[in-house]
């Protein structure tokens, strides 16, 4: 697409705002991010519809993280006239509205359970932002908060760990909490940020299959890894993400193969298919 064209879309975009039904959930359009005096992503064109799964696949440092911060507005790209990010059509959504769309699950967030809460609070307290149910709550949305950590809980196959105290679970049961806990306000997209980060075999199955459910129940997935083997069948676009730039986005079945994966890594890489699943191994 033309820049000019890209712009000039933009620009009418956020001079009228389409309908929230319609609009992309997300547009970015010269979207520039720099720290320390480099820009570490340049995005020049990209549309995240409003129900659609996808999958960023890339290298270590190539800016995958900084471009999910950009979909859930925690980095700012340069300012520009055009707005460079539209969120459902426009450009001046506040993070409170981005926050009750978006869930978030990332393996840095486990990092942060060091305090003895049942795991139910735990998931309770993405409601509040908390880690758990803070003492100040009423005990009415307390008690309804807790029921609504359960359900989630529960949809998740994780009714067994309602009670358990945090700290003793697994890392794969603590991933699985922390799903059920980026789901509780029941938002429209999840964001996966390396979710199988650290997990064994059987973790990584928990947290694949979790995916695939949200998915099936219609949330939108936007997955961060560095596997194919985390693409799960739902998702059918790939954008593939090397040295802060866009190297290739379009479906998976054409950007899963040994030519498009080498090239992204740098390494010799092969790509073996079984039906709706992908896996990679290196090309000694
Ligand atoms: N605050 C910052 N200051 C300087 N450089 C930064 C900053 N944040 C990110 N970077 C750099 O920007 C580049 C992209 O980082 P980003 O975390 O988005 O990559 P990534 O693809 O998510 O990496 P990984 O797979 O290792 O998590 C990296 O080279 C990183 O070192």
């Amino acid at each position: 697409m033309a820049p000019g064209t890209a712009t000039s879309e933009v620009k009418a975009a956020a001079e009228n705002p389409q309908p929230l039904s319609s609009a992309p959930f997300l547009q970015l359009r010269d979207a520039v991010v720099r720290r320390a005096g480099r820009a570490i992503l340049s995005v020049d064109a990209f549309d995240l519809a409003q129900g659609e799964n996808i999958a960023l696949l890339g290298p270590n440092g190539s800016g995958k993280s900084t471009f999910v911060k950009l979909i859930t507005r925690e980095v700012l790209p340069l300012h520009r006239d055009e707005p460079p990010v539209l969120f459902k059509g426009r450009d001046r959504a506040t993070l409170a509205e981005v926050k009750q769309c978006l869930g978030v699950v990332s393996s840095t967030m486990q990092d942060q359970m060091t305090v003895h809460l049942p795991a139910v609070d735990v998931v309770a307290g993405g409601l509040f932002g908390s880690l758990g149910v803070l003492p100040t709550v009423d005990a009415a949305e307390a008690d309804a908060a807790r029921a609504r950590a359960r359900d989630t809980m529960d949809l998740l196959g994780i009714a067994d760990l309602h009670d358990r105290d945090v700290m003793t679970l697994s890392t794969g049961q603590a991933r699985r909490a922390l799903i059920a806990r980026a789901l509780v306000h029941d938002p429209e997209t999840l964001v996966f940020d390396e979710p199988c980060t650290g997990l064994d075999p059987e973790g990584m199955y928990y947290v694949r299959r979790s995916m695939r459910t949200l998915a099936q129940a219609g949330k939108s997935i936007v997955l961060v890894t560095h596997y194919p083997e985390d693409v799960i069948p739902e998702i059918g676009r790939l954008v593939l993400i090397k040295n802060g730039a866009v190297f290739a986005d379009g479906p998976k079945e054409s950007l899963l193969a040994d030519d498009s994966m080498s090239a992204l890594f740098d390494v010799p890489l092969k790509i073996n298919r079984s039906g709706s699943y992908y896996s990679l191994v290196s090309a000694y």
